[in-house]
């Protein structure tokens, strides 16, 4: 069987990683959204996720149950192993990624594919602010943020979320499912 691809999602905050990877799943039903542990309270709104506490990530990262884990944002992220199970089966999984662990993450399917999104700073500070899950505090971090490099020698998509949300839906289905024929 075809093993499945999998798609990270990278990029500044407030890019649109969340909202894209929502609006492909929409127009592709049988593409998978993987659901991210996170440390984070689970009433601050966004992203489906599963919330933990710190005490509780470290004992799921003590027993093995992540096949990525990072931490951003005073936060700690986790993926769970059984995304590994879906790809085996030859299910396309996307996921929402730190740029710190994508050489980690490519090690984990033979096709592997990075969605990069851009915007303006502009388009980020409005976006951050309009989203209103962080303190001022918190975005002024998230927008001053040094994050590391996707690495170059990945099978990386430059799409920029500058405009319409459909719009980018689009051009990014389109590069990622070029239609055959
Ligand atoms: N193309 C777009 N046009 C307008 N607003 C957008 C667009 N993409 C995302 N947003 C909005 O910007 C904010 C940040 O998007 P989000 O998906 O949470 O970004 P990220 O996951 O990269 O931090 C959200 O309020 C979202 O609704
Ligand atoms: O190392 P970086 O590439 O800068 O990424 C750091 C973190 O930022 C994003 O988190 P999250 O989705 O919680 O935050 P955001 O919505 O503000 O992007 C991303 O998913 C990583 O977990």
């Amino acid at each position: 069987m075809t093993h499945g691809r999998l798609i990270a999602v990278v990029g500044p905050s407030g890019v649109g990683k969340d909202s894209v990877i929502d609006g492909l799943c929409r127009v592709r039903p049988a593409l998978h959204r993987v659901r991210r542990v996170i440390t984070r309270d689970a009433d601050a709104g966004g992203e489906d996720f599963d919330a933990r506490s710190q005490d509780d990530f470290e004992e799921m990262v003590a027993q093995g149950l992540f096949c990525l884990d990072w931490a951003a944002h005073g936060l700690r992220y986790g993926i769970r192993s059984n995304v590994l199970t879906r790809l085996a089966r030859g299910e396309d999984c996307i996921v929402n990624l730190s740029r710190a662990v994508l050489a980690e993450a490519a090690h984990l399917a033979p096709d592997f594919v990075v969605l990069a999104l851009t915007a303006s700073p502009k388009v980020l500070q409005e976006r951050l602010a309009g989203r209103a899950r962080e303190t001022e505090a918190e975005i002024a971090a998230r927008l001053a943020r040094d994050a590391a490099c996707v690495p170059a020698d990945l099978n990386v998509m430059s799409v920029s979320n500058d405009g319409p949300l459909d719009d980018t839906v689009m051009r990014v289905l389109a590069g990622i499912y070029p239609a055959r024929g």
